[in-house]
């Protein structure tokens, strides 16, 4: 279990991390997700205790990280795949790791065995790629067989193999109880890895909710209904409650009523119908949604196709 309790993090005139405070439970993966410079790194390095809070506490496992003798038993964490030394192969990087966490050096090729490396485990890690790296990385977490787990964007640079690979390891970890948490912007890799998410923008917490609570939440649920006679059946719904209004297209846009619902009434009424479609707000969307104002970066509008081109 991380508790996040009030935490604050200003680097001179820049407030990275604003009053944050979340629970990330164990026997699930959570998603920390925000946009680009959302504060998450910061948050994820002062739960590691390799930043100072400016005011606030984070506990693992009901302890300030740093009051851990041996924490790589109580928290893997992956946060820079590249920050290993290079010269080093992976096999004695993670021996030197186990030796000064007192950990068997027996994990460490039970542990290069569970993450694929087996085979490069005496190569010099400087030349592994972005994939072997965060395999290694991954590897260096797992070592002390911890019940807290972290990982910062691991997916970023992999390949779909790499990515899936992942997946499947995050969610056996968590299915074995342990707490996983990890960070990302991508809304569609959280969505099929996590179960619960704490979405943040502007170093403030912004939801901490479900994956399937964030959809039921959407709220702009509607039916997309066209027909030869639009204007008949507009008003046949509005006379039973329904709300309705006119897509662009000539569609119409339909809340209040389900898709059943407007296909009985138009029957009744002998009303052909051309579509009539169910609209529900993607994941994506809804985050896009709720994260708009908090966006450090944005692009400006499309730019313009030149004026005379050809259609
Ligand atoms: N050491 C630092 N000194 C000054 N400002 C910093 C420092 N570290 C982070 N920041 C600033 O704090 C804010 C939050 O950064 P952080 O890296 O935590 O965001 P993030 O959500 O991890 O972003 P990304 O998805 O881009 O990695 C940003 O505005 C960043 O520029």
């Amino acid at each position: 279990m991380i508790e996040v309790d009030g935490l604050v993090k200003r680097y001179g005139g820049v407030t990275a991390v604003d009053g944050l405070s979340f629970t990330v439970p164990p026997g699930s993966v959570t998603g920390f997700l925000g946009p680009n410079g959302a504060g998450k790194s910061t948050t994820m390095r002062m739960i590691l205790g390799l930043d100072a809070p400016t005011a606030g506490s984070v506990t693992v496992n009901g302890r300030p990280y740093t009051g851990y003798r041996r924490p790589l038993r109580e928290v893997g964490a992956l946060l820079d795949a590249r920050a290993v030394a290079g010269g080093r192969s992976a096999r004695d990087h993670l021996m030197w790791l186990a030796l000064s966490n007192g950990i068997p050096r027996s994990r460490v090729d039970e542990v290069l065995g569970q993450v694929g490396l087996a085979s490069a485990a005496r190569k010099h890690a400087g030349g592994f790629s972005l994939g072997m790296a965060q395999r290694l990385g991954i590897a260096a977490a797992l070592l002390g067989d911890p019940p807290v787990l972290m990982f910062d964007e691991p997916v970023n640079g992999l390949d779909p193999d790499g990515v899936a690979w992942i997946r499947t390891l995050l969610r056996s970890l968590a299915a074995q109880g342990r707490t996983v948490f990890l960070s990302s912007h991508l809304m569609s890799e959280m969505a099929r890895t996590a179960d619960r998410l704490v979405i943040v923008g502007r170093g403030r917490l912004i939801a901490e909710t479900t994956v399937s609570g964030l959809l039921a939440d959407g709220g702009d649920d509607h039916v997309r209904v066209r027909s030869a006679e639009a204007g008949d059946l507009a008003r046949l719904l509005a006379e039973h409650g329904a709300a309705v209004a006119r897509d662009p297209d000539g569609a119409l846009r339909v809340t209040g009523a389900t898709a059943g619902e407007i296909g009985g009434l138009a029957r009744a009424r002998g009303i052909g119908l051309l579509e009539l479609s169910p609209q529900r707000m993607s994941l994506e969307q809804r985050y896009m949604e709720l994260t708009r104002d908090a966006a450090e970066y944005r692009a400006g509008d499309p730019v313009p196709a030149p004026t005379g081109s050809a259609k």
